[in-house]
């Protein structure tokens, strides 16, 4: 008997055509038993010598990663209502995947953000990899405005919004416009920070998207200064146009806070050009890095050693952290 099949082992010529039909049965379960044994086999295979299909599985990956993490820390969340407070969850739940994907995180000027004040972060948008670069460096009291989509997406749509992220409809200008003036007051009283993509789209291009307004329209209006972050290009580990996603170095630069104190609505285009400039200019400064690093054999902190000269503009000197992760693919 095999698996519950009632069968002879060895097949005679002169068996009735029950029999050999159970052989036929016997044959399907040694195939069905060698193609199991071969699929993970082959798709192991296409993973390592696969680009494409090595893409595909780390970006399913990530999607997985946050879905369970979603699924499973939502209801912990929800036992403290929604509140900034479980941004700390999400934070610790994205921490881990740098790991997994062999990324290295290197911080410049993180001292820029131990202040007690509040205040509005504007990063550039490659792709939704950044979550692992913000998590690095989220400060406390700190929430994304995102896109309402996210809003949908089952139990991470649910975890989101559990940690306080606020929504945008970005087809509705006038709501998404009333969102941010409320967010405005609520920052204040509240005493929570906002992160703020604005280019409003990811964007993996050689230059940054030019700004939506609606994050220093929300700095001045709660009169709280701007942080400008940029994250280096990730055009060396990953390009979703390219199919690439391999090990690699992801170094995030804080820039000097740019004040908002008594400006008024009509200075938000000069404000947003004047921020929109320091970050495409420490952009460019880092993709020259970043191109150096891979023609480089043994590069040693090479984008402190470049960014020292140019983009400590303002206080201090810019803070090299590297955290480090150990496996690679
Ligand atoms: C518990 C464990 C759980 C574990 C699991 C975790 C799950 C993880 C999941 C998730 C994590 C978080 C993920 C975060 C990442 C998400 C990233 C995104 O989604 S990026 C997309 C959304 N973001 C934006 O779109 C930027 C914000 N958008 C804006 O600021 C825009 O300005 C907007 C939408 C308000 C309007 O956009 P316009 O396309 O119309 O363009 P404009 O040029 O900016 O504005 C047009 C006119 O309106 C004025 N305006 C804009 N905002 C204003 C304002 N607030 N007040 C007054 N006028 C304003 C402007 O000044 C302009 O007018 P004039 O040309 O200057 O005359
Ligand atoms: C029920 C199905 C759930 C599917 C869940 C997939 C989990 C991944 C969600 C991670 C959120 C990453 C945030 C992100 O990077 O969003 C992209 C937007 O910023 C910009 O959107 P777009 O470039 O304008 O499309």
């Amino acid at each position: 008997m095999l698996l519950g099949i009632p069968c002879a082992i060895h097949p005679d010529p002169g068996l009735s055509s029950s029999a050999s039909s159970c052989w036929g049965n016997m044959m399907d379960v040694v195939l069905l038993h060698g193609l199991l044994l071969l699929l993970p086999l082959a798709a192991l295979l296409l993973y390592r010598y696969n680009a494409t299909f090595h893409y595909f599985c780390k970006v399913a990956f990530f999607n997985c990663w946050i879905i369970a993490m979603a699924t499973l820390l939502s209801p912990f969340a929800a036992l403290r209502g929604r509140s900034v407070e479980n941004m700390k969850l999400l934070r610790a739940a994205i921490l881990p995947l740098k790991h997994f994907y062999g990324i290295k995180m290197q911080v410049w000027g993180l001292e820029h953000l131990n202040t007690e004040e509040l205040y509005v972060i504007v990063s550039n948008h490659q792709a939704a990899l950044d979550l692992m670069g913000m998590v690095e460096i989220i400060p406390d009291r700190c929430v994304p405005i995102a896109k309402k989509e996210i809003l949908y997406m089952g139990t991470v749509g649910w975890a989101s919004w559990l940690s306080g992220i606020i929504f945008v409809d970005r087809y509705k200008r006038e709501d998404a416009i009333n969102v941010i003036s409320q967010t405005a007051r609520t920052m204040q009283r509240e005493k929570f920070r906002v992160w703020i993509f604005p280019e409003g789209t990811r964007n993996q291009d050689k230059s940054m998207l030019p700004f939506k307004r609606g994050a220093f329209h929300l700095a001045v209006q709660a009169q709280v200064p701007i942080f400008p972050v940029v994250f280096s290009p990730y055009w060396d580990f990953f390009s979703s146009k390219e199919k690439k996603f391999t090990s690699g170095t992801c170094t995030i630069q804080i820039l000097p806070k740019v004040e908002t104190q008594g400006l008024s609505s009509t200075d938000v285009p000069r404000l947003t050009d004047t921020v929109r400039q320091a970050m495409a200019d420490a952009f460019a400064e880092m993709s020259v890095s970043c191109c150096e690093d891979q023609s480089a054999e043994h590069p040693q902190h090479p984008h402190c050693a470049g960014v020292g000269a140019g983009a400590g503009r303002g206080t201090g000197s810019p803070q090299c952290e590297e955290n480090t992760t150990g496996t690679s693919n």
